[in-house]
């Protein structure tokens, strides 16, 4: 378990977080999301000791890091995959780490077994591509067995086969009792592996929630019904005082479930060609969420992006899809 309460750190004039009070539980991966220049990265720092806090403070399993005996046993975490020594093979760059924590060099062996990285063991650090180094960094957080683990941006670098490891090694760390918290950009990929959420925007808790609450409250979800018999369904609509949002060739209603809509259209003798829920995906829901705390905005020429929460500007494209698919991989 990892605490944090009322974490705060100032650069100067700089508020880079700014009290920061939640929890990071075992048994779940917990996803930690925010813009660039959120406060992610330094929020962990202060989590590994890194960094002091202005004010605040962080605690794993009840204790400041810097009371920990051999911390790398209570606590691994992969920050920054480029943070080691070039010049040293990756046996003796994981070697060093674990004579400073007293592991056995066993260990060594058995991390490099598990992120693949065996065969190239002897070879030097430097040499290595980003999804090597990343890898290596795995192998460094998992070198102490520990029940605490911490990843910034794990999948940068790594390719489909990598990323799909990486996903269910967090989900099987999870099942196996163990308290993951992650950072990523990657919101299909957050959406795939974290079960609780925790989002930051300039430094500030934005939301700290189940997966499904945070899309739920944080996005719109409507029925999308496709008929023939357009009209006639409209008034039957209109008739029953429900609200509808025409959208090309569909009709789209906002807070009635799929079944009293198809049963209402039933009664009415209507055919319907489409009757399906739709969910945003929980990029659509970040986006929302986090629209006013960006602190980089890119600029374009491309036309803005319809509002996904204006029922008078609904956006098509997608809408749903990558969330579904991600609760369906989920599921199973
Ligand atoms: N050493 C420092 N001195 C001054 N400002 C800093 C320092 N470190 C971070 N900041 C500022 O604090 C804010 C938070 O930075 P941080 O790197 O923690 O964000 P982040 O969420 O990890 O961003 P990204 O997703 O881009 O990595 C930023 O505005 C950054 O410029």
């Amino acid at each position: 378990m990892i605490e944090l309460s009322g974490l705060t750190k100032r650069y100067g004039e700089k508020t880079a977080v700014a009290d920061l009070t939640f929890s990071v539980r075992p048994g779940i991966v917990t996803g930690f999301l925010g813009p660039n220049g959120a406060g992610k990265s330094t929020t962990m720092r202060m989590m590994l000791g890194l960094d002091n806090p202005t004010a605040g403070d962080v605690r794993i399993d009840g204790k400041h890091y810097a009371q920990l005996k051999d911390p790398l046993r209570y606590i691994g975490a992969l920050l920054d995959a480029k943070a080691m020594h070039g010049g040293r093979s990756a046996y003796n760059h994981l070697l060093c780490l674990a004579q400073s924590n007293g592991i056995p060099r066993s260990r060594v062996h058995e991390v490099l077994d598990t992120v693949g990285l065996t065969a190239v063991a002897r070879k030097k650090a430097k040499g290595f591509s980003l999804g090597m180094g990343q890898r290596l960094g795995i192998a460094g957080a998992l070198l102490g067995d520990p029940q605490i683990l911490m990843f910034d941006e794990p999948v940068n670098g790594l390719d489909p086969e990598g990323i799909h490891w990486i996903r269910n090694l967090m989900k099987s760390l999870a099942t196996a009792g163990r308290t993951v918290f992650v950072s990523s950009h990657l919101m299909s990929e957050m959406a795939l592996t974290a079960d609780h959420l925790v989002v930051i925007g300039q430094g500030r808790l934005l939301a700290d929630m189940s997966m499904p609450d945070f899309i739920r409250q944080n996005s719109r979800s409507y029925v999308r019904l496709r008929s023939p018999q357009r009209e006639r369904l409209l008034d039957v609509l209109h008739r029953d005082g429900i609200t509808v949002v025409e959208s090309g060739g569909t009709l789209e209603v906002d807070g009635h479930p799929a079944e009293e809509l198809g049963e209402l259209a039933a009664r009415n003798q209507l055919v319907l060609h489409e009757l399906s829920p739709q969910q945003a995906s929980l990029e659509e829901a970040f986006m929302q969420l986090t629209a006013e705390s960006v602190e980089y905005h890119a600029h374009t020429d491309a036309p803005e992006q319809q509002n996904p929460q204006n029922p008078q500007n609904p956006q098509q494209s997608g809408w749903g899809s990558g969330w579904n698919q991600a609760n369906r991989e989920k599921g199973a």
